[in-house]
C-alpha cells in the first residue's frame, strides 16, 4: 500500500531529530511551540538544497540529508549561535521508503550529534527540493557579525577549502582521481562538517565571520563589503588538502580554493592583539585554522603571490544570478 503524506511524516519526521526539554510540542500541529531561553537572541536561517544545481542528481539520499541540514547549522556556527531547533520543508517526486529511510537517517545523526530538535516542516510532491530552517541561541552583543573587521585585523580560514569544488570537477569527469582521492573529496562534497564548536569559540574574540558557501573570494567579499575595508590574501597561505595539493595546477591553480564553494569552512577576522586567544580558543575547540591574510583600509581583495605578483581572484564565488 502506498505510503499516505501523514503515515511517511509520523514515520520518518516524527523523531528524525534530538530530543529537547525546550519543545512544548514539536512535528503535529498546526505550529511548535518552543521555548526561548530568557536573555538570548534567537539566530535564524533558511536555505534551500535544489536537485542539479545545489547537488549532482546521483548523490545518495542518506547525503542529501545530511547536507541539507549542516549547509544550515553552517549559517548558525557563522554567527556564533548554538543550534537548538530546525524545520524541514521537503519537496518530492515520490513517497519512496527506501530514499526517505535514508534521507531521514542521514539528517537524524547530524541533528543528534548537535543536540537539535526536528520540530516542523511541509511535504509535498514535484521536483526534488529541500528547504530547512534552522534556529539557534546567542547571547545579546556576542553573535559574529560580517560587519565588524577592520584594519589591521588578521583573516583566517578553517580546515581546508577547494575539496567539494574538486569533487564536482571529478563527478563531471572534467579531472581524473583516484579512488582513495574521490572517495576524500566527495565525502567533503556530500557530508560537509558545520562548524560549530568554532563559531561559540569565536564568540567574544572574532572581530567578523562568515561560512564559505560560495567561495572565500566571494564570502570574505561580503565581510569587506559590510565592514567598509579590504584585504590582501596571501595565495600560499590558503589551506588545501593534500588531494588537491597535488594537483593545483591540473584542476585550475587557485580557483577551486578562492571560488569553487561548497566549503562550508569559517572566515573570519581577529584583531591583532587577540591572535593569541583567538588560536588557542580554536586548538581547544579541536578546529584546525589557519592565517590567510589581512584586512587594510583600502577597498577591494587583492591576492598575492610569495613572489609579490598579483592574481584575480575575480568576483567569483557561487550565484545564482548574474555574475
Ligand atoms: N528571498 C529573500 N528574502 C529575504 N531575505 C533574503 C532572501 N534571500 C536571501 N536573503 C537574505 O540575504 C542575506 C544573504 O543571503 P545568502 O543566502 O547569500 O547567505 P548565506 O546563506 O550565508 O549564503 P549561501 O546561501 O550561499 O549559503 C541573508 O541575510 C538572507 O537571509
Ligand atoms: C550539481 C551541482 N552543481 C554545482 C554545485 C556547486 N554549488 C551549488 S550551490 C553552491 C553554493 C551555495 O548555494 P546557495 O548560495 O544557493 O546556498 C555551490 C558551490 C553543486 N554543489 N552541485
Ligand atoms: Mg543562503
Ligand atoms: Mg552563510
Ligand atoms: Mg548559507
Amino acid at each position: 500500500m502506498a505510503l499516505s503524506e501523514f503515515e511517511l511524516i509520523a514515520r520518518y519526521f516524527s523523531h528524525a531529530g534530538a530530543p529537547r526539554e525546550d519543545v512544548a510540542l514539536g512535528v503535529g500541529d498546526d505550529c511548535a511551540l518552543l521555548r526561548p531561553p530568557a536573555g538570548q537572541l534567537l539566530a535564524l536561517t533558511t536555505d534551500t538544497m535544489v536537485d542539479g544545481v545545489h547537488f549532482p542528481h546521483a548523490t545518495r539520499p542518506g547525503d542529501l540529508g545530511h547536507k541539507a541540514l549542516a549547509v544550515n547549522l553552517s549559517d548558525l556556527a557563522a554567527m556564533g549561535a548554538e543550534p537548538a531547533w530546525v524545520t524541514l520543508a521537503l519537496t518530492l517526486p515520490a513517497a519512496d521508503p527506501a530514499w526517505l529511510e535514508a534521507f531521514a537517517g542521514g539528517f537524524a545523526a547530524l541533528a543528534r550529534e548537535h543536540g537539535v530538535a526536528l520540530v516542523g516542516g511541509d511535504t509535498t510532491r514535484g521536483p526534488l527540493s529541500v528547504t530547512v530552517q534552522a534556529h539557534g541561541f546567542v547571547p545579546p552583543g556576542q553573535a559574529l557579525t560580517r560587519g565588524g573587521a577592520r584594519p589591521g585585523d588578521l583573516v583566517y580560514v578553517t580546515g581546508t577549502l577547494g575539496d567539494a569544488g574538486l569533487a564536482l570537477l571529478a563527478l563531471r569527469g572534467e579531472i581524473r582521481l583516484p579512488g582513495p582521492d574521490l572517495a576524500a573529496v566527495r565525502e567533503r562534497l556530500d557530508r560537509p562538517r558545520p562548524r560549530v564548536g568554532a563559531g561559540l569559540a569565536l564568540r567574544g574574540i572574532a572581530s567578523a565571520c562568515i561560512d564559505i558557501s560560495d567561495g572565500l573570494a566571494a564570502d570574505l567579499g561580503h565581510i569587506l563589503e559590510a565592514s567598509g575595508a579590504g584585504a590582501t590574501l596571501h595565495l600560499e597561505r590558503l589551506p588545501v588538502s593534500a588531494t588537491l595539493a597535488a594537483r593545483l595546477a591540473a584542476a585550475g591553480g587557485w580557483s577551486l580554493p578562492l571560488s569553487g564553494g561548497d566549503d562550508y569552512e569559517l572566515c573570519f577576522t581577529v584583531p591583532a592583539a587577540r591572535q593569541g586567544e583567538a588560536e588557542r580558543a580554536l586548538a581547544a575547540a579541536g578546529c584546525p585554522a589557519d592565517r590567510v591574510g589581512v584586512i587594510e583600509a583600502a577597498p577591494g581583495l587583492r591576492c598575492v603571490t610569495p613572489e609579490g605578483d598579483s592574481v584575480d581572484a575575480g568576483r567569483g564565488g557561487w550565484q545564482h544570478f548574474g555574475g
